[in-house]
C-alpha cells in the first residue's frame, strides 16, 4: 500500500505571511478578509488617518506622517502619501522583516494609497518576501486625475512587485444595482476583493496533493499590460464539480468565462475535503476546456483539506493582454479531450537556474510556462528565498477595464447549485443587476394648447359729455357752534379733565333709551343669551312670517317688472308657491 505523505499538506506558518491594507479603501479591504475569517495569516493595517485606523480590526496598525499629516489623510497627494511613509519606513520595515509572503491591499487613486504603495512594497521587497499587490482602481465618475495617479502608482507596483492582481472598481460596481449607494458599491467590491485574496492566500500557503507555487502564479500573471482574471466558486452536493466550475466562471471578472477564451496561461486550484476524487477533478477539466483555447498553458493543482467537509472549491486566475479586452465575445470553444494540466508534485520540484538581475521594467519574450518550480512548500524549505529576478517583475498589470459587460450566455450546465450563503449572494448580485428595472421613461405630454392670440380690442362709443345730466352738488349747510360735548374720548385725558368742570353730572343723550324701551315692552321675560339649543328661551312659540299680500318693500309704488307675465319683485319663493 503506498502511505499517502500528510505533512505535505502542512500549512505555511501564519508568521511567515502578512495581509497588509494600505489607506482608506485597503483598510476596508483588509478588515473585509478580517470579518469574512481568514486563518494563516497576520494582518497590518497602515494609514494615515489616525480615525480609519483606529476603527480597524486589524490587531497590528502602523500610522504614517504622524507629524507631517498630524493624523489626518493625505488629501489625494501622492507626495505626501510618499513623504508619510518615508517618516515610518524603520516602523513598516520592523513590521515586515521576515515575512515570507506578503500580499499588500490597496485602493489606488487617492495619496496615502497611491503614495506609499510603491514604497511598501520596496520594503517588503527587501525583506526578501515575495509581494503579491491586490490593488483597485477607481470609479470612472471620479475624475481624471485620480485615475492617473492611479495609472503611475500602477506601473511602479508591476516593476516591484511579484504579481499584480487589479480590480476596476467601476467593473465592481455592476455588482449593485445603479440606484443603490455608493456605500453598497464599495461593499459588493470589498465582499469580491476578499473573495479572490482569501483565495489567491489559500492558493498559495497552503500546500497540497498537486501543488500550485509561487512562479505558478506569476506564470498565470505575467503578460504585460494585462488585466487579472479571476474567478472563484465553491458547491457541494451531487455534481459538485461542475457547479463549483459553474460559479466560478460566473464571476465578473471574467465575463461569465468568455475572457478566458483568449487566455494563454491559466492557473487552476481545487480544494476539497477528504473526498475528493480523480473522476471530479477529470469531470471538472473536462468541462473547464471548452472554455480555454486549446493551446493555453493550464497550470493545476489540488488540495485535500478536511475542514472543506463536503465542499469543492475551484479557483481559476489568468491574465489577457489590454489590446485583446475588445474582442466580440462567440461560444465557447467546442473541443473534445481533456486539456493537459501542468500538474506540479511538491517532491518533484526542479528549480530553473536564475540570474539575478537589476530590478527595471522589461518587455520580456514570452516563455514556456514554468514547470512548477518554487512551490510555496520548496519556498519554506529554502530559508534564503531566490533573488529577485527582473523578467518576473515585468509583468504587469494595468486595468484598462473598458470592455463592455457581455451578455451572459446559456450555462453549458442545467442542474441548479446548491450554493452556501456567500456564493448564492453573489449570484444574486449577478441576478439583481440582469433584473434592474428599465428607467421610467417619462410618459409623453399632451401638447399644450396654443396660446390665443391677444383678442382684438373692443371698441366703445365715444362716451359725450351732454350723455350726462349736469349734477348738481347738494347745498352745504354751514354747521351751528356747538359747546363742546364731553363725553366725547378726548385723546388726551388730562385735557379732558381739565375741560370736565368738577361737580358736573355726564349728560344724557335724550330720546334713546325711550325707543328701546317702547321696543321691548311686550317681552314677558328678559331675554337670556345662552347657546341656541334649537328652541327660542323665550317660551313664545315663533309665528310664520305671511309674504303674501305683503308691502312689497323698496319696489312699493313702482311699476311691476313684468317677464312672461311674472312679477319679478315678488320673491321667487312666493312666485313658485303660486
Ligand atoms: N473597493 C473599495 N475601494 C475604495 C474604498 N474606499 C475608497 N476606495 C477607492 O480607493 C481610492 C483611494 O481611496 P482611499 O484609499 O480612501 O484613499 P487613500 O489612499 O487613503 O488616500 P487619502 O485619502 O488621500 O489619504 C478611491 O479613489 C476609491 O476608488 C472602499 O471602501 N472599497
Amino acid at each position: 500500500m503506498i502511505e499517502f505523505p500528510r505533512d505535505l499538506q502542512n500549512t505555511i506558518p501564519s508568521s511567515s505571511v502578512k495581509i497588509v491594507g494600505l489607506g482608506g479603501a485597503g483598510t476596508n479591504m483588509l478588515d473585509r478578509v478580517v470579518l469574512d475569517g481568514m486563518d494563516g495569516a497576520e494582518m497590518l493595517a497602515i494609514n494615515t488617518d489616525i480615525r480609519t485606523l483606529s476603527g480597524s480590526v486589524a490587531r497590528d496598525r502602523i500610522q504614517l506622517g504622524r507629524n507631517l499629516t498630524k493624523g489626518l489623510g493625505a488629501g489625494g497627494d501622492p507626495e505626501l502619501g510618499q513623504q508619510a511613509v518615508l517618516e515610518a519606513e524603520s516602523e513598516v520595515r520592523a513590521s515586515l522583516k521576515g515575512r515570507k509572503i506578503v500580499f499588500l491591499c490597496v485602493g489606488l487613486g487617492g495619496g496615502t494609497g497611491s503614495g506609499a504603495a510603491p514604497i511598501v512594497c520596496r520594503i517588503a521587497r527587501e525583506e526578501g518576501a515575495f509581494v503579491v499587490v491586490f490593488a483597485t482602481m477607481p470609479f470612472s465618475f471620479e475624475g481624471r486625475r485620480r485615475r492617473e495617479q492611479a495609472d503611475t502608482s500602477l506601473n511602479e507596483l508591476a516593476v516591484l512587485s511579484n504579481a499584480l492582481v487589479t480590480f476596476d472598481n467601476t467593473r465592481m460596481g455592476d455588482l449593485v444595482l445603479a440606484k443603490q449607494g455608493i456605500h453598497e458599491a464599495f461593499a459588493a467590491a470589498d465582499r469580491m476583493i476578499s473573495e479572490s485574496i482569501k483565495a489567491v492566500i489559500r492558493l498559495v500557503i497552503r500546500p497540497g496533493l498537486i501543488n500550485v507555487g509561487l512562479d505558478d502564479l506569476m506564470a498565470a500573471l505575467r503578460t504585460t499590460r494585462s488585466r487579472c482574471l479571476f474567478g472563484s466558486g465553491i458547491a457541494t452536493g451531487k455534481d459538485r464539480a461542475q457547479k463549483a466550475l459553474r460559479n466560478a466562471l460566473n464571476s465578473p471578472l471574467l465575463d461569465q468565462g468568455a475572457l478566458l477564451r483568449d487566455t494563454e496561461t491559466v492557473l487552476v486550484h481545487l480544494c476539497g475535503g477528504e473526498d475528493l476524487t480523480l473522476y471530479e477533478i477529470e469531470l471538472l477539466m473536462q468541462s473547464l476546456s471548452k472554455h480555454v483555447p486549446e493551446k493555453a498553458h493550464v497550470l493545476f493543482g489540488a488540495a485535500v483539506d478536511p475542514s472543506m467537509g463536503d465542499h469543492l472549491s475551484i479557483t481559476m486566475i489568468s491574465s489577457l493582454p489590454e489590446d485583446r479586452l475588445h474582442i466580440p465575445r462567440t461560444s465557447p470553444i467546442e473541443r473534445p479531450g481533456l486539456l493537459e494540466p501542468t500538474v506540479g508534485f511538491a517532491d518533484d520540484v526542479e528549480e530553473e537556474e536564475e540570474e539575478p538581475v537589476a530590478i527595471k521594467p522589461v518587455a520580456r519574450e514570452k516563455k514556456p510556462a514554468v514547470k512548477a518550480a518554487v512551490t510555496a512548500a520548496s519556498l519554506f524549505a529554502d530559508p534564503a528565498p531566490a533573488p529577485v529576478v527582473a523578467e518576473f517583475t515585468s509583468r504587469a498589470a494595468v486595468v484598462v477595464d473598458e470592455a463592455p459587460f457581455a451578455e451572459p450566455e446559456p450555462s453549458p450546465f442545467t442542474i441548479d447549485p446548491i450554493k452556501p450563503e456567500e456564493e448564492e449572494d453573489e449570484e444574486v448580485f449577478t441576478s439583481l443587476r440582469k433584473e434592474e428595472p428599465e428607467l421610467e421613461v417619462e410618459p409623453e405630454r399632451e401638447p399644450e394648447p396654443e396660446l390665443e392670440s391677444e383678442p382684438e380690442a373692443v371698441s366703445l362709443p365715444e362716451i359725450e359729455d351732454e350723455d350726462f345730466p349736469e349734477l348738481e352738488a347738494p347745498p352745504v349747510s354751514e354747521p351751528e357752534e356747538e359747546e363742546p360735548a364731553f363725553f366725547s374720548i378726548a385723546d388726551d385725558q388730562e385735557a379732558a379733565n381739565e375741560k370736565e368742570p368738577e361737580g358736573e353730572k355726564p349728560v344724557v343723550l335724550p330720546g334713546v333709551f325711550d325707543d328701546l324701551e317702547e321696543e321691548f315692552a311686550d317681552l314677558e321675560e328678559p331675554v337670556v343669551l345662552e347657546k341656541p339649543s334649537g328652541k327660542p328661551k323665550s317660551g313664545k312659540a315663533q309665528t310664520e312670517l305671511s309674504f303674501e299680500g305683503g308691502p312689497r318693500g323698496k319696489f312699493e309704488g313702482a311699476s311691476p317688472s313684468l317677464f312672461e307675465g311674472e312679477d319679478l319683485d315678488v320673491p321667487a319663493f312666493l312666485r313658485k308657491k303660486r
